[in-house]
């Protein structure tokens, strides 16, 4: 039975905080509490044996005079660095992951606050049901021998949208294609047209092996296994889904319902979005469907992270990552804030592209390659996030899980505040509250320069005032009684996401500066530096959950490539990382 809650409002606390306790499983975390310098090469990494973990670390634990240099050092525990650090693991790499923080997941964390279990962002999952080649969130805890019991959502996300226009996108494909032309039955055939697109590129990818596109040699052989589907991707390649959708449908309204679509997963309008990213989450929605990990999201990262350490490989917390060590224009190792020093034969950044290579790396001149990238993508902006305990009461029974809210205007889609996202994952595991209470996980796009240079009391204030409106429109639109109902409420700003998940400016990733070329800027996870990779949402193919389970896998097989764990050819790897550089310049 969960202890009963204190009516409590803390309104200035930041939503990120320590979490009290983890969901779901043990916690393991070496915190390294780092101590001393760095010190001789060899000598530094030996003295870095981690309690607990070391021993398990066969080849090399860390005894004097051992080579006890790691295959891999990853910055950053978020679900990309996560997944490339355990794939590693899983074909025998050692790899050490350093996380400033205490927990792994970065914005796919958590935190424990009165009872509640609150995901700290990431709350709506794709990748995650046991069919197909696309469940990676699935996979990714396969390869370390973990599994997490999961609660399908009967719907993805409630539209309420200007005009009164509400859309409730059903798991079941066919029931949301016909709400959506119930609504707009001079549409039909539009509809099916564009969706129908979405379904052959989706197919194309599911029937693929998912592995690294800078391997030629897998490459290749998927185009000989699987010419019809890997043309489908190379054409839709540099499309955006906007462009597509202009093609077969007139109404303005529901090319805006289109834009409202892609601006949940992209945080752009339908025009900037890659056609094959929004393929990917507009299908896999219906094909595996959304589904909730027991426990809360947190339970994934903490899985990968238990499952990475069973496999031999460490994970330390409270490790700031300051500089990446370059010998010889090679990165061999990383330095942290506290002067120690730990060295790989390859380095893989978790950190945003901004990050890694404007503070990591930032006694170098910027490579071309990223200025390219710089060129081309803007930081989206970051969120202002609401996380609030309620009365149950206060739901109408039969509530959804997500909601999206946009009241008035559609001009206000992609403006700071404009449009509201809320989940309330207690309607699907009752276990994340107290009982007789909900959480409503609310957030809503918000810019740094908004919350820079206030005084602390004002920064404070200014979060009171922008959350209560925030929940004043909630009220307005879906639960009466709302504001009357909160017995916790903690309010995180931009500043909130920059400070607890080392993200620049608290950006959550990369957005088009103008109408992109579809994915085909995005670059990949080898950078111009030898020996660095980077992973995550600064990678192909982008923001989400799913997408940087990807960048991981893809980062993961280049990088075995490279140190001799899967196969390669130097000849055809010259041949097409020059051919990929070549193309994302024309973009
Ligand atoms: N589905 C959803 O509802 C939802 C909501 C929010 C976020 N997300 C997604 O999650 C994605 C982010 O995943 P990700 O893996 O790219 O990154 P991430 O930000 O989740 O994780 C990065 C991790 O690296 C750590 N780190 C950064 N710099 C470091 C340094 N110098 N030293 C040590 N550690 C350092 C951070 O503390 C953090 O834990 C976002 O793109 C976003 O789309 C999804
Ligand atoms: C040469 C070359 C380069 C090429 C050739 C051709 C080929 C073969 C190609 C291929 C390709 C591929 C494989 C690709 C792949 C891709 C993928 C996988 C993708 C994915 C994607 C995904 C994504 C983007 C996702 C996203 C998601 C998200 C972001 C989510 C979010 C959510 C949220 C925010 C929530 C909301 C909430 C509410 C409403 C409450």
């Amino acid at each position: 039975m969960p202890p009963p809650v204190a009516v409590r409002l803390r309104a200035p606390a930041p939503a990120l905080l320590a979490p009290a306790a983890r969901p779901g499983s043990r916690l393991r975390a070496t915190a390294s509490g780092p101590r001393g310098g760095g010190g001789v090469r060899r000598r530094a990494v030996a003295s870095e044996k981690p309690p607990a973990v070391a021993e398990k670390a066969g080849g090399g634990g860390g005894a004097e005079g051992e080579d006890c240099t790691y295959d891999a050092i990853v910055v950053g525990s978020g679900i990309g660095g996560l997944v490339a650090a355990t794939q590693l693991a899983a074909k025998g790499a050692r790899v050490l992951v350093l996380e400033k923080y205490l927990i792994p997941g970065g914005s796919s964390g958590y935190y424990r606050r009165d009872g509640f279990t609150f995901d700290v962002g990431s709350s709506v999952m794709f990748g995650f049901s046991d069919k197909g080649n696309l469940n990676l969130i699935t996979q990714a805890l396969q390869a370390v021998g973990r599994k997490m019991e999961v609660l399908p959502d009967p719907s993805t996300v409630h539209f309420h949208l200007p005009g009164d226009l509400s859309v409730l996108v059903h798991r079941k494909y066919e029931d949301f294609v016909n709400e959506l032309i119930s609504k707009f039955p001079h549409e039909k055939e539009g509809i099916l047209k564009f969706y129908g697109i979405c379904w052959k590129i989706f197919n194309s990818l599911n029937s693929l092996e998912l592995k690294s596109l800078e391997e030629p040699l897998y490459l290749f052989g998927q185009f000989f296994q699987k010419p019809l589907e890997c043309l489908t991707l190379a054409y839709y390649l540099p499309q955006n889904a906007g462009d597509i959708a202009h093609k077969f449908i007139k109404d303005q309204k529901l090319l805006s319902f289109i834009d409202a679509e892609c601006f949940i997963v992209s945080t752009v309008n339908a025009l900037q979005t890659p056609m094959i990213n929004a393929s990917m989450v507009l299908c896999d929605r219906h094909f595996g469907g959304i589904n909730y990990p027991v426990g809360g999201v947190g339970g994934i990262a903490t899985s990968l992270a238990d499952g990475l350490v069973e496999k031999g490989s460490e994970i330390r917390y409270k490790a700031n990552v300051t500089n990446v060590i370059l010998e010889n224009g090679k990165a061999v190792g990383v330095r942290l804030s506290n002067g120690k020093e730990f060295f790989a034969k390859t380095v893989i950044s978790n950190a945003t592209r901004w990050d890694t290579f404007g503070k990591l790396l930032k006694d170098k001149d910027l490579p071309e390659e990223e200025k390219n990238f710089q060129k081309n993508y803007v930081k989206a902006p970051s969120f202002l996030s609401i996380h609030m305990g309620v009365k149950a009461s206060v739901l109408p029974a039969g509530t959804d899980c997500h909601h999206f809210v946009l009241e008035d205007d559609w001009n206000n889609l992609e403006k700071p505040y404009g449009s509201i996202f809320l989940s309330i994952p207690t309607v699907l595991d009752p276990s994340l509250a107290p009982e007789g209470h909900h959480i409503l996980h609310i957030f809503t796009t918000a810019g740094i320069e908004d919350w820079e240079g206030l005084s602390r009391k004002e920064y404070e204030d200014k979060k009171e005032v922008v959350a209560n409106e925030i929940i004043r429109r909630l009220e307005k639109k879906l639960f009466p009684g709302l504001q009357d109902s909160i017995v916790l409420k903690e309010v995180g700003s931009p500043k909130t996401h920059r400070r607890f998940l080392a993200r620049n400016d608290g950006t959550y990733g990369p957005m088009p500066r103008g109408k992109p070329k579809g994915l085909l800027a995005m670059p990949f996870n080898t950078t111009s530096i030898d020996g660095l990779y980077c992973v995550g949402d600064s990678c192909f193919p982008g923001q989400g959950v799913i997408a940087v389970a990807f960048s991981g896998i893809m980062c993961a097989h280049r990088v075995a490539a490279d140190i001799g764990l899967e196969q390669r050819s130097p000849v055809l790897d010259a041949g097409l990382l020059g051919l990929l550089r070549w193309f994302r310049t024309l973009a």
